[in-house]
């Protein structure tokens, strides 16, 4: 029935129409020139592109800021506290506590290193490989997946110059490759290595999947292009991994997982997901630790009580919502009844019986001090009152009933419209 509905055609074939039914049906048909109508946000760059005007001049950048980033993947990055956050006077995020289950991989160990296609160890375990331009954090991901500290580290690119194979528990191998692009090394050393990365790749039987990082504030680079090239000509299934997450502000890190899925839709190897993590952070380690254990097959293994802990967390984080916007929602309509019920009620105190109230009379009290109160200090004294509160004073004497109180508001007080009258 639903799907019925759903397909139904507006307006039906000939059904009779009312000439104000007609008019907005020709003129979507004029505005649309009989084509069928475009969505409503463009989704890439390229489309972005098409759609500008021929004489507008804009950048890539001007055609990034204007990309919707997916609402779902805001929700996900909101639940992991992924992508970093304005901490200005504007903007304050109020974060909900997502207690999300660990999934736990067993501790690696270093095993083998490989400068040449000949000393590669004897294909045993399923495999899944990092590769990815230099310092783009290969071997700070691989650590912490496995919450070890087996690889090395540093901020000078070029530091991992072999192929490191790591065991872990005996059940699956990581693989730890050097980077391409720029590295602090000698030429004819960052030279070999695209072409063992190659052979790596045809050779190996035992290889699940290559996981392909890219800097999250840099997306697809030329080099990077040509290694996915390669991937697709070799038939290689490979996944990409946006890593250093925690230093792109949330939005644009949305904005750039939806132009890489965009922009490797078409790529015949890659896997349509686009993971996020934080080395630094430790976020959204999980859901690469679940694809790792899947490719392997040894979710049965490792994920079998996870699925429960999962649901239920996500459970316990909706219910943190649903609270908070109920409160929110409550106490905002209570706000605005006291305000409207305020309102109402100084209205029929402030208006006079005869005619209308004045605007003088609808401003707060505090705003409508006499000019004469505001005069500077030297016309003014102040005096201590019987009641030994200080009250301002004209130079000759007590202050004037106008002084106190506008006019209007103490006729009021005595009963006595703003005219007079009783
Ligand atoms: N802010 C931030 N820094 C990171 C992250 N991951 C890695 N880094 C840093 O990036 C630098 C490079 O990390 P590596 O893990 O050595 O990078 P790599 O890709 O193995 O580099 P090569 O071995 O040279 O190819 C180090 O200083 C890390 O601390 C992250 O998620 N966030
Ligand atoms: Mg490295």
């Amino acid at each position: 029935m639903a799907l019925a509905v759903a397909s139904m055609r507006w307006p039906p074939r000939g059904a009779l129409l009312l000439p104000a039914q007609i008019a907005p049906l020709r003129r979507r048909q004029q505005h649309s020139g009989g084509r069928a109508r475009e969505p409503r946000f463009a989704t890439t760059v390229q489309a972005l592109q098409e759609r500008a005007r021929p004489d507008e001049q804009v950048s890539n950048r001007q055609l990034f800021a204007r990309l919707q980033p997916d609402p779902r993947t805001m929700e996900r990055l909101d639940m992991l506290q992924l992508g970093s956050e304005k901490q200005g006077r504007f903007v304050r995020r109020r974060w909900f506590r997502y207690d999300e289950p660990d999934v736990k991989l067993p501790h690696i160990h270093f095993f083998a290193g490989a400068k040449s296609a000949a000393s590669f160890p004897a294909a045993t375990l399923p495999e899944v490989g990092f590769v990815g331009r230099s310092n783009v954090g290969k071997s700070t991901l691989v650590n912490q997946l496995c919450g070890a500290l087996a690889a090395r580290v540093s901020d000078r690119p070029g530091l991992t110059q072999q192929l490191n194979f790591y065991t872990a528990g005996d059940d699956f191998h990581l693989v730890d490759m050097p980077g391409y692009g720029f590295a602090y090394a000698k030429e004819e050393v960052t030279q070999a290595w695209l072409p063992l990365i190659e052979a790596y790749i045809r050779q190996r039987p035992t290889l699940r999947r290559v996981m392909l990082l890219l800097d999250a504030r840099h997306g697809i680079k030329a080099g990077d292009r040509d290694f996915m090239d390669l991937l697709d000509r070799t038939g290689t299934k490979y996944q990409i991994v946006l890593t250093k997450c925690d230093l792109v502000h949330r939005i644009d890190l949305a904005k750039q997982h939806l132009l890489i899925a965009r922009q490797t839709e078409r790529s015949r190897g890659c896997v349509p997901r686009v993971l996020m993590v934080s080395g630094r952070q430790r976020t959204g380690l999980n859901d690469l630790r679940k694809e790792i254990l899947h490719v392997c097959s040894l979710g049965q293994k490792y994920l079998a009580t996870h699925k429960k802990k999962e649901l239920a967390a996500q459970a316990a984080y909706h219910e943190q919502l649903r609270t908070f916007n109920d409160t929110a929602r409550s106490s905002k309509g209570a706000r605005s009844q006291e305000a409207r019920s305020s309102e109402g009620s100084r209205g029929r105190e402030a208006r006079p019986r005869h005619g209308k109230a004045s605007a003088r009379d609808k401003a707060p009290v505090r705003d409508k001090a006499p000019a004469r109160d505001k005069a500077p200090a030297s016309t003014t004294r102040t005096a201590r009152s019987s009641d030994g509160s200080r009250e301002p004073r004209t130079r000759h004497g007590k202050a004037s009933a106008r002084d106190k109180a506008p006019a209007s508001t103490a006729r009021m007080a005595r009963g006595r419209g703003p005219n007079g009258h009783g």
